[in-house]
């Protein structure tokens, strides 16, 4: 297990979970070339993306540009029609099934709304992934786990024998984010995680993204729409446009690329709003600059 000391402690046996080698490249996830096509509809052509270890790289564009199968894509769900996706040094898209397993067990998936189990309480859910890829663990590490992984996200303990009906939007984005790190991953894929919540628990669950990120060494992919997080807690966007990376880079790096989606994007009254926003929170030390916050969240804000 990954955590750092500061964090809850750690259940006794979680060692038991046999250790993978973290990858210690430059670039966990390398993209060339990608084309994907529904029939006519060209999504992506000529893709390149690479993302480096240890960033939270926030991916925009406009709706329908293929954030998300391009998420799909790396993740395994999406076989382009061309190109390579290298994940961790596996090019994915011609990988034997043992190599994808071995790759898959590195990264956890956080999918719009949380996509819980409705029929399986929190910890049942963060227990799907740990049942999946290590089937000989114990129902007691199970439970220890899960409950750990939980509280790690700020939700209260009791939270483990909830439904997903029974929580706040808040607390369901949570959850699904204790089921994403359940296996310790090094890789972690966000699709608007923010979307649905109130600016207050938006800007809460920036700071615990931030803050985990940091705590766990991982590399986040963060598809949203949301100015403010990419604002308070991207290290570089990437923007898609023209059925391609059309640039990525940190904000101001973007700012002098002249597409005009991009100069309408990042530069128009929402955008001045979050950079305020995230001045403001410099200036206090406080959330939205990736300082560290009290993140639990017992009223699911
Ligand atoms: N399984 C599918 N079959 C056919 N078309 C699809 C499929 N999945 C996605 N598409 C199409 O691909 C395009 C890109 O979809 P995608 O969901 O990746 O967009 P997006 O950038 O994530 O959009 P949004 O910001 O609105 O969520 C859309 O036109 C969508 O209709």
């Amino acid at each position: 297990m990954s955590e750092d000391e500061t964090a809850t402690p750690a259940p006794a046996e979680a060692e038991d979970i046999p250790e993978t080698e973290r990858f210690e490249g430059e670039y966990p996830i390398r993209i060339r070339g990608l084309r994907n096509a529904f029939g006519d509809q060209v999504v992506h052509e000529d893709l390149d993306l690479d993302v480096r270890r240890g960033e939270i790289l926030g991916v925009v564009g406009g709706s329908g540009t293929g954030k998300s199968v391009l998420m799909r894509s790396i993740i395994g769900l999406q076989i382009p029609t061309e190109g390579t996706i290298e994940v961790f040094g596996h090019d994915i898209t011609s990988a034997e099934p043992d190599e994808v397993i071995g790759v898959r067990n590195r990264w956890g998936v956080l999918f719009q709304g949380g996509a819980l189990f409705s029929t399986l309480t929190v910890a049942e859910n963060v227990q799907v992934p740990l049942k999946q890829f290590y089937p000989e663990l114990s129902q007691e590490l199970l439970d220890e786990i899960a409950r750990y992984k939980v509280v790690f996200t700020g939700l209260p303990e009791t939270a483990t024998s909830k439904y997903p009906s029974e929580l706040s939007g808040g607390m369901r984005k949570r959850a699904g984010l204790a089921r994403a790190l359940a296996i310790d991953p090094e890789l972690l894929f966000l699709d608007e995680p923010t979307a649905g919540l109130d600016p207050i628990g938006a800007a809460k669950f920036d700071d615990l993204t931030r803050e985990l990120t940091n705590r766990l060494g991982l590399t986040v992919f963060l598809i949203t729409h949301d100015l403010d997080t990419l604002y308070a807690i991207c290290d570089r966007v990437a923007v898609l446009a023209d059925h391609k990376v059309v640039a990525v880079g940190t904000i101001p790096e973007l700012l002098e690329s002249g597409h005009p989606w991009i100069e309408e994007y990042f530069k128009g009254p929402r955008a001045r709003a979050a950079q305020s926003t995230k001045e403001a929170a410099q200036a206090k030390g406080t959330a939205g600059a990736g300082k560290h916050l009290d993140n639990t969240d017992p009223q699911g804000s």
